[in-house]
């Protein structure tokens, strides 16, 4: 089914599209999930990865005049990124945060997420499950 709606953009960032390499679940296969349950609710969804962190603010300006919502895992730019802070803050949309990993166990330097000041919801510790957790979140929340 393809939806009238604004999509909703899943960004990624650097080192995500080695996911295949260090376990079993690749970014396609995440991209997959996340598209069948998205179109279960009608929803269309843009989804990207970047290494660059420019690209991604490129995408979030896009989704801010495209887009419904953005379900973002920044990954290392979490934690120092200002420019992806400032463009999701720009963009006004309802924005879930994704880390596959629960940064609150690792590193100290993993606790801070800039992101985070500009996110409705964090999800961290789900593994790519967390995707899904987010964009169901999404469509109980989005309206019509
Ligand atoms: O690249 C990543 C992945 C990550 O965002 C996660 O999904 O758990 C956590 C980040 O700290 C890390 O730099």
């Amino acid at each position: 089914m393809t939806s009238t709606r604004r999509p909703i953009y899943v960004l990624n960032g650097p080192n995500l599209n080695l996911l295949g390499v260090y376990g079993t679940t690749t970014l396609a296969d995440i991209e997959e999930a996340v598209r069948a349950r998205a179109a279960a609710g009608g929803w269309d969804v843009e989804f990207h990865q970047s290494n660059h962190e420019g690209v991604l603010v490129d995408r979030i300006q896009e989704a801010r005049t495209e887009g419904a919502a953005i379900v973002i895992n920044p990954a290392a730019f979490t934690h120092y990124s200002i420019a992806i802070h400032d463009a999701l803050e720009a963009a006004e949309l309802p924005v879930v945060e994704v880390h596959l990993s629960n940064v609150h166990r690792r590193e100290a330097f993993r606790h801070t997420s800039y992101v985070s000041l500009q996110a409705d919801v964090v999800i961290a510790g789900a593994g790519a499950f967390g995707y899904e957790m987010a964009v169901e979140h999404l469509l109980r929340t989005l309206e019509g």
